[in-house]
C-alpha cells in the first residue's frame, strides 16, 4: 500500500471506520473514498457493483455492518443476519471483481463457540455451538470469514479478516436500547448523576425532549433515577474492551504487513499444493487460516466496569440488577498471540480508554 494507494472505507463513520480513516489520514494516506449509508446502500447488490466499476479501489476495509448490543441481537435476530450477509456478500464479491488489491474483513469474537477454552484461539472456530443471542449475527460473520477464505483459495485474492473483540470509543452508539454495555453504561450513569444533582436542563438536552418529566420517565423505562442504575443481566459476565484507535491501528497494521496472495490453489507453493491433495489439511488449515484475533487479553466483569465508569463520572448512588435481561456468554477473552507475534499490541488500556471516551461523550 502506498501513501497515494485508493482506499474505500466502508462504514466509516461509524465507531471502528471513524477511528481507521483517523489512523490512514495521520499516517499520510491521503486516496480514501467513503459514502455514507444513505449515499450508498450496501444492502443494495446493483448499487454496489456500480459503484466498484466506477470508484475501483485498490483497498477496501469493510467496516459497515448491521451492529448492536446483545438486546439488540437477540431482538432483530432477521434484520442481523439479512443484513450483514448482504453487505459481505456485495462488497467480498465485487472487491474479487474489480481486482481489489487486499480487502480487510471485519469480524467478531462472537463467532467462537460459547463454550470455547479461554483465552480463546483462532483454530476454535467450529467447534461446538454459538452463543443464543447472537447466533444469527454470528453466522454471517462466520459466513463472511469463509468467504474470504475460499476467495484466496479459489480466485487469489488477498482478503483478511479480523476478529475484535468488544470495541468502545468516540462515535460509538449511546442508543440504551441498541448499544452495547460500555456506551449504555456511561450513558446511563451520567444522566442518573445530572438527576441527582438536579441538572434538568442538561438530562433534557443528553436525552433531545422538551421536558424533564419526559425525560424521568424515558429513564425509568432503563431502570435510571436520581439514586440508582440499573445493570443488565447478573453483572458476572466478562468482557474484553479494545479502544477503537487502538483497533484501527491494528487494522492498518495487518493491512500493510499482511499478505495471503500466495494461498490460490494453483499457486506453486506448498500451502496450495497441500490443500489441492488434500494430504496435510491440519497444516495447510493453520496456515490458510485468513482470520485473526484483536484483543487485549484483559477482561472485566460487568459489574466492576460499572464501578470504573462510577468511579469516573462522579456517581455516588447504587447499582441494581435487571436479571430478566440477558447475560450472554459468560467468559469470551480472545487470545492474542498470534497479533503479538506479529509484532502488534494495544497501547490504551481500560480506565485511560472509558475516561477519553467519557470527555469525548461529554463534548459530543
Ligand atoms: N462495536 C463493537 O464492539 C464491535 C464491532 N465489530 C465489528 O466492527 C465493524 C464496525 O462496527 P462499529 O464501528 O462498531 O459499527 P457502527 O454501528 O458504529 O458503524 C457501522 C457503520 O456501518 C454503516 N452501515 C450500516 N449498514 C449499512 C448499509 N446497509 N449500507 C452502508 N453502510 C452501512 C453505518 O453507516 P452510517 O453511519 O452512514 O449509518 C456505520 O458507518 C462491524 O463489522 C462490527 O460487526 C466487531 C466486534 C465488536
Ligand atoms: C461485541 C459483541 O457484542 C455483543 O455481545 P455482548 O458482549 O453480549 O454485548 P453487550 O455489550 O451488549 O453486553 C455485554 C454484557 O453487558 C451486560 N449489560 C449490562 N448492562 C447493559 C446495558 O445497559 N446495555 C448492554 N448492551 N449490555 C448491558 C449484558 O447483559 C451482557 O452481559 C454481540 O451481540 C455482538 O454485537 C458482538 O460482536
Amino acid at each position: 500500500m502506498d501513501l497515494n494507494s485508493k482506499i474505500y472505507i466502508a462504514g466509516h463513520r461509524g465507531l471502528v471506520g471513524s477511528a481507521i480513516v483517523k489512523n490512514l489520514r495521520a499516517k499520510g494516506y491521503t486516496n480514501l473514498v467513503y459514502k455514507t449509508h444513505k449515499e450508498l446502500d450496501l444492502v443494495n447488490q446493483n448499487d454496489v457493483e456500480e459503484f466498484f466499476k466506477l470508484e475501483k479501489p485498490e483497498y477496501v476495509i469493510l467496516a459497515a455492518a448491521k451492529v448492536g448490543g446483545i438486546v439488540a441481537n437477540n431482538t432483530y435476530r432477521a434484520d442481523f443476519i439479512y443484513e450483514n450477509l448482504q453487505i459481505q456478500n456485495n462488497v467480498i464479491h465485487n472487491a474479487y471483481k474489480y481486482e481489489v488489491k487486499k480487502l480487510l474483513f471485519l469480524g467478531s469474537t462472537c463467532i467462537y463457540p460459547k463454550m470455547a477454552p479461554q483465552p480463546m484461539p483462532e483454530d476454535c472456530l467450529l467447534t461446538s455451538p454459538l452463543e443464543y443471542t447472537n447466533e444469527p449475527y454470528a453466522i454471517a460473520k462466520i459466513a463472511g470469514i469463509k468467504m474470504c477464505e475460499s476467495y484466496n483459495l479459489q480466485y487469489g485474492t488477498n482478503f483478511i479478516s479480523v476478529m475484535p473483540t468488544n470495541l468502545y470509543g468516540p462515535n460509538d452508539n449511546f442508543d440504551l436500547e441498541k448499544s452495547h454495555v460500555l456506551p449504555a453504561l456511561i450513558r446511563k450513569i451520567h444522566c442518573a448523576k445530572l438527576l441527582n444533582e438536579k441538572k434538568y436542563d442538561e438530562v433534557v438536552k443528553d436525552l433531545n425532549v422538551n421536558t424533564i418529566e419526559e425525560a424521568k420517565t424515558y429513564l425509568s423505562n432503563f431502570g435510571v433515577n436520581e439514586t440508582s442504575v440499573e445493570i443488565w443481566g447478573s453483572g458476572k459476565p466478562r468482557r474484553e474492551f479494545l479502544y477503537s484507535e487502538d483497533m484501527a491501528d491494528a487494522c492498518v497494521f495487518l493491512l500493510e504487513s499482511r499478505d495471503f496472495s500466495d494461498l490460490a490453489l494453483n499457486a506453486d507453493t506448498p500451502v496450495a499444493k497441500a490443500k489441492v491433495e488434500c494430504t496435510y489439511e491440519k497444516d495447510a488449515k493453520e496456515v490458510i487460516n485468513t482470520h485473526i484475533n484483536i484483543g487485549t487479553g484483559v477482561d472485566i466483569s460487568i459489574a466492576e466496569l460499572a464501578l470504573l465508569i462510577q468511579e469516573i463520572v462522579g456517581y455516588e448512588g447504587e447499582f441494581t440488577f435487571n436479571t430478566d435481561k440477558p447475560d450472554g456468554t459468560m467468559v469470551k477473552l480472545t487470545d492474542p498471540s498470534k497479533l503479538h507475534g506479529l509484532g502488534w499490541k494495544h497501547k490504551v488500556e481500560l480506565h485511560e480508554g472509558v475516561k477519553t471516551m467519557y470527555e469525548w461523550y461529554l463534548k459530543n
